[in-house]
């Protein structure tokens, strides 16, 4: 049975595993169970400073309701005179930002599994009328059995190693977000464009040095392959049916999983061993 009022007596807390502009990621276990969690503590007055109570609310009531696999579990939630506590499911390897540093790029195996995890997850939010879910890179975790969750929670945490700036990027945002016209489900399918490509290449498709540069080749829809690595026709084939400014024309969410390159190259139980 979920408890409902939690408090951080209930937890023994453990190392930090990242920290951001709202606050602290801690390794954490619940006394009773042992069950491991992260603790996500985000001070009320940075909140109020940035008046963000609302939105925070919105995430939280939308996160809870997730119950999927490749989506991180928000399990409940506490707060004491200056603090908000999160408690979210543990996922033991971290960001995948930090493997897709290390390696450069990833094989089309490994990018296919994540880009179908993705797909599986999006699919499922779309169904509960949740869109934009945020994804890119920093918001994405692995489990430890390689398995991919969309931790987006709004508030994005930057581990302690260098990063690039995060608030801001428009790297990952599609044309009808970055001229702030309305958008629907389908900028999801863009991003997964962004990053398919970007687990491919090791960097997003219209990264710039400027945002003005980067939004310039977004709306142009500025696209190009590089000859190395190594990309198949497939994946460059699943790219160009993503990166379409006309939202309407994008691959939906379903074709993706019968296109040829996820058939081929995603792993069926959509696990990535390390
Ligand atoms: C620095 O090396 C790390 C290696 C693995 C982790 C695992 N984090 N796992 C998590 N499970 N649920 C949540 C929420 C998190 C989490 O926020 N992790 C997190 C937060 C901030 C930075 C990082 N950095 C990295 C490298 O993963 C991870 C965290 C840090």
């Amino acid at each position: 049975s979920v408890k409902r009022n939690w408090s951080i007596n209930d937890f023994e807390v453990g190392r930090p595993l990242g920290k951001g502009k709202f606050g602290r990621v801690y390794i954490a276990r619940e006394t009773k169970t042992k069950y491991i969690v992260a603790l996500k503590v985000i001070f009320k007055e940075q909140i109020e400073k940035y008046k963000l109570l609302h939105q925070l609310k919105r995430e939280m009531t939308i996160q809870t309701s997730l119950h999927h696999p490749h989506v991180l579990r928000l399990y409940g939630w506490f707060h004491d005179a200056e603090r908000i506590f999160l408690i979210l499911e543990y996922a033991h390897g971290g960001e995948l930002y930090g493997e897709l540093q290390r390696s450069g790029h990833f094989s089309e195996q490994k990018a296919a599994t994540y880009i179908a995890s993705l797909t599986h997850a999006l699919a499922y939010c779309h169904e509960k009328h949740v869109i934009h879910r945020d994804i890119k890179p920093e918001n994405l975790l692995l489990d430890h059995e390689g398995r991919l969750k969309i931790a987006d929670f709004g508030w994005s945490v930057q581990s302690t190693n260098k990063r690039r700036t995060m608030c801001g990027t428009l790297d990952y945002l599609a044309p009808e977000m970055v001229e702030n016209r309305p958008h629907d489900y389908a900028v999801d399918n863009w991003t997964l464009g962004v990053l398919c490509y970007e687990f491919l290449y090791g960097s997003p498709p219209f990264e710039a040095d400027g945002q003005a540069d980067t939004f310039r080749r977004i709306m142009k829809v500025d696209l190009a392959f590089p000859s190395t690595p190594q990309v198949s026709a497939e994946a460059k084939d699943l790219i160009t049916l993503l990166l379409v400014k006309d939202s309407a024309k994008r691959l939906s969410l379903e074709k993706i999983l019968e296109h040829p390159w996820i058939v081929l190259n995603a792993d069926p139980n959509l696990i990535c061993p390390k």
